[in-house]
């Protein structure tokens, strides 16, 4: 995994490699500019810098003094570079420093005056291949205003490509949010880790493709993160092979409780991205009409009937014996017998329990309900889900995903998944990781019925967090590779669950050793 830090994280790693380890700032500053500058030179300018034209726009502080860096790296390589100061002078010495070398090398340093016209600066940039967003870092502390703002405005405008140093100016670093006003880059060269803004819905569109260089401190030396990115490695590790005696019991029987008339698709969905993600066998527990339309539809999925009273509860525990994991809710309803249920299960049944969909709904603005499950249950809300269940819109939950997130898996002594482009994981002790899979052609109805199920196949044999983090990884993994074949859309549920086999066999290679499947 790899430690994605917040901004104040960052500034103590920073303060840690100068103090503690006696790295000098200005050795931190050369670094990070130099690997910036061969990023830009190998994807921003197609490995020729010779006669290309690049603007480097610096603020006065340290992440100025990177942009510095970076003007004078490509200037030397050829590169026709103009560098801008925003602002009367230099606010760190760093930033002074690395100025005054750029100028010592015959760079030309040039003042953006930001009370005059900005037309002069306009035709510069409108010619240039290479626009470097060097005006605020991980220092930005308040929303970007005035002539600030509409010199933002025209980077954003121009047709060069542009590339943010550190952070896009005006991303919060802690939650991707515009700040005032954003440089919306083509990429971001972000130094030393990943910043958790990069790897939100809004951060990330504003980052573009992200590039993280090392600035010569081994980020091992400092264990402090808020969140961690997943690896496909991290997915491997996890995923033990079977053994040459599996048998369809022992790799994991999960119920599903979903559907009701009109519904069943879901139920359907949820059940197959169960079977699709490794589980030996899968029983859609659900009301009698809906058992009736399913069963003449079902190949591989059994079904058991529940029906709403006084029988109910014996119905639903004689249905879950021996299985592992029960994933609740898609097409579920939310009426008295839908409550019923869900409740017993969630103070009665030992396994893991996934709660998705009406599951969900059944408990706006109670998320505490999901602890009589004592730490088993998985929840699986998107913003608006989660916005109920904490009694928040999905505005404010999109505003801050990981500490809402965070916050709700507290809450709930729950696992929380809280889906959306970086789908952030969140488990009760704290613990955060954050998806790296994954693209819009997962933007389709029954999606998250898969995935629920797949969380379910995965629960049968890995702890909750575990199971959360992985089926999340892997969906995401199926809709790349649906891309990597076809396009980011016109991907179906069933064929993300049709997927998962292809993913595991490029996770696991285990394509050729068929002896070793159950
Ligand atoms: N030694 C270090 O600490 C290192 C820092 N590095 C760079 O330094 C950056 C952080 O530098 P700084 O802490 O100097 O901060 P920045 O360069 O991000 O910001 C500098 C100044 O902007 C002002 N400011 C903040 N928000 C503003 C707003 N909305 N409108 C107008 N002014 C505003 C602040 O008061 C501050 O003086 C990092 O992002 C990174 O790029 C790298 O060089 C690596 C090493
Ligand atoms: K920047």
């Amino acid at each position: 995994m790899i430690p994605v830090v917040s901004r104040v994280e960052m500034r103590a790693f920073d303060a840690h490699a100068i103090g503690a380890c006696k790295v000098p700032s200005l050795v931190l500053m050369e670094n990070a500019g130099r690997g910036a500058a061969e990023v830009i030179e190998r994807e921003a300018l197609g490995g020729r810098p010779r006669g290309k034209r690049v603007v480097v726009v610096c603020g006065t502080g340290n992440n100025g003094g990177d942009g510095f860096v970076v003007a004078r790296r490509l200037a030397s390589r050829g590169a026709i570079v103009e560098a801008w100061l925003v602002g009367e002078a230099p606010k760190t010495q760093d930033c002074q420093l690395n100025m005054d070398a750029f100028a010592g090398i015959g760079g030309r340093v040039g003042r953006v005056d930001l009370d005059g016209s900005l037309g002069g600066r306009r035709a510069v940039l409108g010619k240039a291949d290479v626009i470097v967003d060097a005006i605020f870092g991980t220092g930005l502390d308040r929303a970007i205003e005035g002539p600030l703002a509409r010199l933002i405005e025209v980077i954003n405008e121009m047709a060069a490509v542009k590339v943010a140093l550190d952070v896009p100016s005006g991303m919060n670093a802690d939650t991707g949010a515009t700040m005032g006003t954003a440089v919306i880059a083509d990429m971001t060269v972000s130094f030393a880790h990943p910043k958790l803004g990069h790897v939100t819905p809004h951060g990330a569109r504003l980052s573009g493709h992200v590039h993280v260089v090392d600035i010569g401190v081994p980020a091992s030396l400092w264990t402090a993160r808020s969140a961690d990115l997943l690896e496909a490695r991290d997915v491997r590790a996890v995923l033990l092979p079977r053994p040459i005696d599996a048998h369809k019991y022992r790799a994991g029987h999960v119920a599903v409780l979903a559907g009701s008339p009109g519904k069943v698709g879901a139920a359907l969905l949820c059940a197959h991205g169960a079977l699709r993600g490794g589980a030996g066998a899968a029983t859609i527990v659900t009301w009698p009409e809906s058992a009736t339309a399913l069963e003449s539809r079902v190949v591989e999925i059994m079904t058991a009937r529940i029906h709403e009273g006084s029988e109910l509860t014996d119905q639903i525990d004689a249905a879950l014996v021996h299985k592992r994991a029960v994933v609740m809710g898609p097409g579920f309803g939310t009426g008295d017998g839908a409550r019923a249920a869900v409740n017993h299960v969630l103070s009665t049944f030992p396994g893991t329990i996934v709660a998705d969909a009406d599951a969900l709904s059944l408990h706006a603005r109670a998320i505490e309900e999901f602890s009589a499950a004592g730490g088993r249950a998985i929840l699986t809300p998107h913003a608006g889900e989660l916005g109920r269940l904490l009694g928040m819109t999905s505005e404010e939950i999109e505003a801050d995903r990981f500490t809402a997130a965070r916050t709700a898996a507290a809450r709930a002594h729950a696992v929380v998944i809280l889906k959306g482009a970086h789908t952030v994981i969140a488990a009760p002790d704290g613990r955060v990781v954050v998806n790296s899979t994954g693209n819009a052609a997962l933007a389709t109805a029954g999606a998250g019925d898969v995935l629920a199920g797949l969380t379910g196949a995965l629960a049968c044999t890995l702890t909750p967090f575990e199971a959360a983090w992985a089926a999340v990884y892997l969906h995401g993994a199926s809709g790349d590779a649906w891309k990597e074949a076809n396009a980011d859309r016109g991907m179906t549920a069933s064929d993300i669950a049709d997927g998962l086999p292809g993913v595991y066999a490029s996770l696991l290679n285990v394509g050729h050793a068929r002896g070793e499947r159950a």
